[in-house]
């Protein structure tokens, strides 16, 4: 059913895209010009997007860029302007056609945006999908509103939730916040990349190209892109399967040598239904054993998941490991890359963000198609005869 793209293909490397979110006056345009002043920063195209005030940004990043900005009528990017985005996006991508070189393009959301149907317009369609590749999403959150806007919106945690890279912001301003909201942030996202923004000189390097597509030919780190959620020790070798999930479930970090386990027994309910789970697997897995995988994610728990994204060690080929990427229900068109990093341990690893998602489904159905371990869930054969064994399925 899906093809499998190589990302590395020289004559069409994606467009990188960064989207950055962040709750209303997080420091999103204050992070953006930091960036566009930055001399690393070259052949990047700028999207704005402003509920209400139009303008205001657009004066305030145009004086770090001239060219290369351009900034959407009113609305909200994740509704109302979707379809704008998308053909600003697709004329960015034609100008490259015209030998104009562009590297990357930032999306500045609006603080209300839900990130997820943003991504998901892109990944659908059928040029976007092709000519840009997610890098990051970056979400800022601020030492003084931060911690009251996860409580009070459930957009705020969304966009923490589903962020490869959680930049705070004024913390010189509120010192003392610092400690509970980084750890309400890890309650919701325990695997993004914390960075201190007041305490970084050149923000560049920390949160643009971090992603899996790479135009300088250095190899890709899956490990990073995936976070701590998606790192696990190396097993025996065996068939195995190791879960963790916020709120409640262990987390076990090893790879870095950090040792230890966590237990987050309050974030479900400090934090409403946001869950994430990792799934690993050391053997080789089947394409066609994958992708089955996901096609019953995406239709029983498709509208609960936030985010996927996964590293495949595949049968097929050992050597390349496959890239998975998906939002909402939607899966990015799947890709190869060249090789596994130096060092990089071979497996499977699997990251679920979801909201009201039902972790011991997920679970159960990975187990099915790759072949696990649990004897108490249903087979893939079974699931495949009849849908309803999944355990918690409901119709009607
Ligand atoms: N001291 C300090 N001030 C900051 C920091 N980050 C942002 N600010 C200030 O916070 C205010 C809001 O920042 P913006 O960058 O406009 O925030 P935004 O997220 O783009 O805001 P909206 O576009 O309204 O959603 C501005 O006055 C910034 O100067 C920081 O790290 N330290």
């Amino acid at each position: 059913m899906s093809t499998v793209s190589d990302s590395h293909a020289p004559s069409r490397s994606p467009i990188r895209l960064t989207l950055l979110t962040g709750f209303l006056g997080a420091g999103k345009t204050t992070v953006l010009n930091r960036l566009l002043s930055e001399p690393a920063v070259t052949d990047t195209a700028v999207v704005v997007n402003e509920f209400g005030e139009v303008g205001i940004d657009q004066l305030l990043v145009e004086a770090e860029v001239s060219d290369g900005l351009i900034e959407l009528s009113d609305g909200c990017l994740c509704c109302s302007v979707r379809g704008e985005l998308v053909e600003t996006l697709e004329r960015l991508a034609e100008r490259r056609k015209d030998g104009r070189p562009l590297a990357r393009v930032v999306v500045e959301t609006t603080g209300l945006a839900d990130p997820t149907p943003i991504l998901a317009a892109i990944m659908t369609h059928p040029v976007l999908s092709q000519s840009y590749a997610l890098d990051a999403i970056v979400c800022v959150i601020d030492a003084i509103g931060g911690l009251a806007n996860l409580d009070a919106n459930i957009e705020a945690r969304r966009q923490l939730a589903v962020a490869d890279r959680v930049l705070l912001t004024k913390t010189d301003l509120a010192p003392e916040a610092k400690d509970r909201l980084v750890e309400a942030v890890r309650a919701i996202n325990s695997g993004a990349d914390l960075i201190e923004a007041p305490q970084v000189e050149r923000l560049a390097g920390r949160i643009l190209d971090c992603g899996l597509s790479r135009l300088d030919g250095t190899p890709a780190d899956p490990e990073r892109w995936l976070g701590s959620q998606g790192r696990r020790e190396t097993g025996d070798g065996g068939p195995r399967e190791n879960f963790g999930a916020d709120g409640g479930d262990v987390h076990s970090h090893g790879h870095d040598g950090d040792h230890h386990h966590h237990r987050h027994h309050d974030a479900g309910h400090r934090h409403g239904a946001i869950r994430s789970l990792s799934l690993v697997h050391d053997r080789p897995i089947e394409e066609q054993a994958v992708f089955a995988f996901l096609e019953m994610l995406s239709t029983f728990e498709g509208g609960n998941v936030l985010r996927m994204k996964g590293v495949v060690l595949t049968r097929e080929h050992p050597e390349r490991p496959l890239v998975l990427h998906g939002v909402r229900g939607y899966l990015h068109p799947p890709a190869r890359l060249p090789a596994w990093r130096e060092g990089a341990v071979r497996q499977s690893r699997l990251v679920v963000i979801g909201e009201n998602l039902n972790l011991e489904r997920v679970r159960d159905l990975f187990s099915a198609f790759t072949g696990g371990m649990r004897t108490d869930a249903p087979d893939r054969t079974a699931i495949e005869d009849n849908p309803l064994a999944v355990p918690g399925m409901r119709f009607g």
